[in-house]
């Protein structure tokens, strides 16, 4: 097997004693003999607003299935606000606080939005009384519907439909609301108005779970991730910690001949206690960027803008210059790509 990127669990939780809202244990979902879920452990505090992430078919769904009790694990625990999800009055007790949209939410077509958030009310064994009434006006206003709650359901656009199925989870109050997919099938300025909803469900103290492909969506609006390839995890984290864990610097040379002569010095070297002695590539300028060094190619070394200076003077006492140093930046996008496309193991967990 070749040279693996290394990996780690980068995981800086909210505080010492932030409080564990989900919890899973090699959490285990086997289809006949294929493993959809596959000893997978995730942690989500209060406040989170927790991304899950992963290639089509990565186990996305199957996890909130199991963590909303839609189906059993094969082996493994869900914890959900303490309550063990294994046991059925305690997963009655602690899915009355958690607000989840899996599949497209069934709404009366013709009944009004309004209306249709009465009909979610009664079915959750809400009173008929003044206060179900002021907390149904309160979501509508929260997700932006208040002007429209009078029209039927069926005038509604996507982005509304699915604003108003966010509504529906509110309801209840709920402390935690799992959102498989949500900006799915959503315009560009859909997927706005969602992420927006989000940052404001986050910062009423709602704990949030969304499944996402939407990776620029993910890194905007989440503070901490997992992802996941195979059922398994492959990294879990804040998102800032992880991807300065990424950051790299590129170098232009004044010729190609000095590039290469940079990389196999920095190759070269014994083994030495910094990282970028040993992380040294040459890649293809970035696009878009305005930067067209000779060849179209820059010296990538794994290092910090702290130690780029190091970098530089390593280089001149070999008598190689460079004439530009940049930072790299990269995004969830670009980290998800080179982690779910390298060779599947298994992380150690702290
Ligand atoms: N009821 C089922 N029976 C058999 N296989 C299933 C079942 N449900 C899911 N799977 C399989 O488990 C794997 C994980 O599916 P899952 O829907 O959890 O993935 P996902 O990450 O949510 O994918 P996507 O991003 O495409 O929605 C897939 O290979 C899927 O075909």
């Amino acid at each position: 097997m070749g040279d693996l990127p290394k990996i780690a669990s980068h995981d800086q939780r909210p505080s010492q004693h932030a409080e564990m809202v989900v919890r899973t244990e090699e959490l285990t979902k086997r289809f006949d003999t294929f493993i959809a879920v596959d000893h997978l452990g995730i942690e989500i505090y209060r406040g989170d607003v927790y991304g899950l992430l992963g290639p089509n078919g990565s186990g996305k769904t199957t996890t909130i299935r199991m963590l909303l009790g839609l189906i059993h694990p094969t082996s493994g625990q869900v914890t959900t606000l303490g309550y063990a999800m294994s046991d059925e009055k305690q997963r009655y007790r602690a899915l009355q606080h958690v607000g989840a949209i899996v599949e497209q939410p069934v709404f009366y077509p013709f009944l009004t939005g309004r209306e249709n958030l009465r009909g979610v009310a009664t079915f959750g064994c809400m009173a008929r009384n003044q206060a179900t009434e002021e907390r149904i006006e309160e979501v509508l206003e929260l997700v932006d519907m208040a002007t429209r709650a009078n029209d039927s359901y069926s005038k509604y656009s996507l982005g509304m439909k699915q604003r108003l199925a966010l509504a529906a989870t509110l309801v209840h109050y709920p402390q935690l609301i799992i959102l498989d997919e949500p900006t799915n099938g959503l315009d560009p300025a859909g997927v706005v108005e969602i992420r927006e909803l989000i940052g404001r469900l986050s910062r009423q103290g709602i704990t949030i779970l969304l499944s996402s492909h939407q990776l620029h969506e993910i890194q905007q609006v989440c503070s901490r991730v997992a992802i996941i390839k195979r059922g398994k995890l492959l990294v879990q984290g804040n998102v800032q910690d992880l991807l300065s864990e990424q950051q790299c610097i590129l170098l232009s040379f004044a010729e190609p001949d000095l590039l290469q002569q940079a990389e196999l010095f920095l190759h070269t070297q014994p083994e030495g206690e910094q990282n970028w002695m040993r992380h040294a590539r040459i890649v293809t300028a970035p696009a878009n960027t305005g930067w067209t060094p000779p060849g179209g190619q820059l010296l990538e070394v794994e290092a910090t803008m702290e130690q780029a200076a190091a970098v530089n003077a390593f280089l001149a006492e070999r008598g190689i210059y460079a004439t530009e140093i940049r930072r790299r930046e990269t995004s969830l996008e670009q980290y998800f790509l080179e982690l779910t496309a390298t060779p599947l193991h298994v992380i150690s967990q702290d």
